[in-house]
């Protein structure tokens, strides 16, 4: 068992599941799901669980193909509720914004009036956001590996552009017409980073071809986002399968979840929100899963040719271009991923020993001895380096004060790295 299973099964041991009902907010947010026909098919309930936080647990064994929850599309806040309730106006008519900019300017909104329709849902979500690496410094962000590195910069960017883009499409000198509040006092970068994660981490996608929800006006991108109240409790796993569909009842249009995964009586039922790898699930939704069995290890190109000193011929670095094979590499339990493979077994060859790289690539006749040894000691000096950087970013970051979850992340990828390694 690594580090962070024996921290985790210290914290486990030392904790219970709570139960949640009887919290004023989510009562209120059971009410207002009832008063507006939103029917909990399976009873779930709200617990506080030791490793996930706060999720929905079943009262009854669930199996493959029950419904999970339906929620009515009016109860959903999508494109089409900006565009009924008139919130577009706020925007200047040239303004081009994205349904994610839109959707977090929306829930501030409505966040800071007393008689949101959406107030109860609005009560029942974190006041704090999970916290995600594009909260970290500049110069913490230095210390990372360099894959976490440039993922935790592009999602800062990604926020700090967002913000931008709302900032400079709000009409100038516009006050809320319910409380007479100016633009700066209601959308503040504190408040919009609250509602960006939140939207982040909690949108569901809709098909706009479905609800036709045409984008054009100040949409800049598809309306395929939305908030669904309740149905976003639902807490994820590598190991959950799901099915959602927007679908017709009686003519009325619902977000419909149904598990493909059995759950017993009282456990936790997750969805999933993806196939993702620890780096994604760390940096889209501030988590990650020791153990999760999509993680991987991405190695960059420009590693390969550090730590392995290859050199490519013409013949090589064409065909590596042309077949992007310097694209998608890492190691998962399952070995090199196939670029990872094809990359390797082009850059090691000597170009006069094989002329056809694409009969071995893409039949995977790959010479024994490539794969008994050469790829494998390739692969473990690959991860052996990717390790050292792990070590190296927990030395630098342990000293400084940073959020828990990214040093327990790395300790998880020390050690699944480790994992791989003896597995090789
Ligand atoms: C859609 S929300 C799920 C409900 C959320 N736990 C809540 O209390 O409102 C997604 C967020 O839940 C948390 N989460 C989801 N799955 C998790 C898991 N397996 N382990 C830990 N946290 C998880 C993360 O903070 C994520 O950003």
């Amino acid at each position: 068992m690594g580090r962070t299973q024996r921290t985790r099964s210290r914290k486990k041991s030392s904790q219970f599941v709570q139960n949640m009902d009887h919290e004023e907010t989510l009562i209120n947010l059971r009410k207002f799901l009832a008063r507006n026909g939103c029917n909990d098919e399976v009873n779930l309930k709200l617990r506080n669980f030791p490793q996930t936080g706060r999720g929905l647990a079943t009262t009854k064994n669930l199996h493959e193909n029950d419904i999970l929850i339906k929620v009515p599309y009016d109860l959903m806040i999508t494109y089409a509720t900006l565009k009924r309730l008139n919130f577009l106006q706020i925007f200047t008519p040239s303004s081009k914004l994205t349904i994610q900019d839109l959707l977090t300017t929306f829930l501030i909104f409505e966040r800071h009036k007393n008689d949101s329709f959406w107030r109860d849902y609005i009560t029942s979500l974190p006041s704090h956001p999970p916290w995600l690496p594009a909260l970290l410094s500049e110069h913490h962000c230095e210390l990372l590996p360099v894959d976490l590195r440039l993922a935790a910069k592009k999602s800062r960017r990604l926020l700090e552009e967002s913000w931008s883009r709302v900032k400079g499409s709000i009409k100038q000198g516009w006050t809320c017409s319910c409380c007479g509040m100016k633009v700066d006092r209601v959308f503040d970068l504190h408040s919009f980073t609250w509602g960006f994660i939140l939207v982040n981490t909690r949108a569901v996608y809709v098909d706009p071809g479905v609800v036709g929800e045409g984008g054009g006006g100040v949409l800049s991108d598809e309306p395929c986002m939305a908030l669904c109240p309740f149905l976003d409790m639902f807490n994820h796993s590598d190991k959950a399968k799901c099915s959602a569909e927007l679908k017709y009842e009686e003519g009325k249009l619902f977000y419909q979840l149904t598990t493909l995964t059995s759950y017993k009586k009282y456990e936790q039922v997750f969805i999933s929100y993806g196939g993702h790898d620890n780096v994604k699930l760390l940096m889209e939704y501030g988590f990650f899963i020791p153990g999760n069995c999509n993680d991987c290890i991405s190695i960059q190109s420009e590693e390969v040719f550090r730590v392995l000193r290859l050199g490519l011929g013409e013949g090589q670095y064409r065909f590596i271009n042309r077949h992007d094979l310097n694209k998608e590499l890492f190691v998962g339990e399952s070995g090199p991923s196939f670029n990872l493979k094809g990359f390797l077994f082009v850059a090691s060859s000597s170009a006069s020993e094989v002329k056809d790289f694409a009969s071995v690539v893409y039949t995977d006749s790959y010479p024994e001895e490539f794969l008994k040894s050469e790829m494998k000691d390739m692969c473990r000096k690959l991860l052996l380096c990717e390790m050292a950087k792990v070590e190296e970013s927990l030395r630098g970051l342990k000293v400084l004060k940073v959020n828990s979850v990214i040093i327990d992340f790395l300790n998880c990828r020390h050690d699944f790295i480790k994992k791989l390694c003896e597995m090789l």
